[in-house]
């Protein structure tokens, strides 16, 4: 079933236009990632998914629910957690799981909450005080007080030192794990890669690419790179030549060819045939931030 729809979402503010004709599906039990350069309309996108903008053309849909005319059945199903978030210094843990919970005719139970995002320690620490991972923890768990089916995690790990980083990775997965479908907006491409099943690439408010993160990085020009001892007698032009091969370079005593899974197949034929071995060979994959730099052009922070 499809848990989050969007079909032909524009948002302009003013005569600028963020959000230029969007769409895609996320599956029921999906980690679906977000992707893409600052000021891309990836919160922009969110916030329409959330209900908290209205689109100025589009429809979504979340567990076959309006945003704009069903709040009542969205808050239900949806719980999110927004880019830069803040409580009040002075509320405790505690006070805010209690306050969230009272939104909801049938929260989660608070304590098993907290125990498992680890906060139980902190449940009278003020907000205030808290570390930035504890902080992501809290607003994890207060989108997840209403026992959605589906939540919304803008920039969940920026800021967050690497470990942090990863500890929020293993609940994000305890959480699909939980039969809940993620909506996740990230800047990392390490993040993405880990954890997504599909990424929608956006790039000047469009959707320039929708695939696995595998399928992202097939898609990547130059998908393999081989590398080798500079002084492995092959002819650089030679090299050029071979099906598929985007670039030959030479750095730090290694020659690097880049290019496809074709490339490679033809590279080792042509060793075979020239009687050549090639001293310390390394076929590398390319990796997501390959790929997103293709599809978009943008630096990766
Ligand atoms: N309320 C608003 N009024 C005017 N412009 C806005 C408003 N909200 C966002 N923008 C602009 O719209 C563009 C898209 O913003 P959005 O936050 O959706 O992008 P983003 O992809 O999430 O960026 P980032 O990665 O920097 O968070 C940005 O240039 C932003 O400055």
């Amino acid at each position: 079933m499809t848990a989050i729809e969007v079909r032909g979402l524009h948002k302009t503010y003013g005569d600028r236009k963020v959000v230029d004709g969007v769409s895609f599906d996320v599956g029921e039990g999906e980690i679906f990632g977000i992707l893409g350069p600052n000021g891309a309309g990836k919160t922009t996108t969110v916030e329409c998914v959330g209900g908290l903008r209205t689109p100025d053309e589009g429809r979504v849909r979340v567990c076959g629910y309006d945003p704009g005319t069903q709040r009542a059945e969205v808050t239900r199903v949806l719980g999110v957690q927004l880019q830069e978030s803040e409580l009040q210094p002075k509320l405790t843990v505690r006070e805010a799981l209690d306050l969230y919970a009272s939104f909801y005719e049938r929260p989660a139970a608070r304590h098993e909450l907290a125990e498992r995002l680890g906060l139980l320690p902190q449940l009278r620490t003020r907000f205030g005080k808290l570390s930035g991972g504890q902080k992501q923890r809290l607003f994890i768990a207060l989108a997840l007080i209403g026992n959605p089916k589906v939540v919304v995690l803008d920039e969940l790990t920026t800021g967050l030192d690497p470990r942090a980083r990863r500890e929020a990775w293993e609940l994000v997965e305890s959480i699909r794990d939980s039969g809940v479908t993620v909506l996740l907006v990230t800047h990392f491409m390490e993040e993405a890669q880990r954890l997504c099943d599909r990424i929608a690439v956006l790039d000047r408010g469009r959707v320039a690419a929708l695939d696995t993160p595998e399928g992202l990085i097939g898609r990547s020009a130059a998908a393999k790179e081989i590398s080798f001892a500079a002084g492995t007698p092959l002819d650089p032009a030679e090299l050029r030549a071979l099906p598929g091969a985007a670039a030959v370079t030479t750095k730090d005593h290694r020659t690097v060819v880049s290019g496809t899974e074709e490339t490679v197949a033809a590279f080792v034929s042509l060793l075979a045939r020239r009687g050549v071995t090639a001293g310390q060979l390394r076929v590398t994959d390319a990796t997501l931030d390959d790929a997103y730099l293709d599809l978009t052009g943008a630096e990766i922070r």
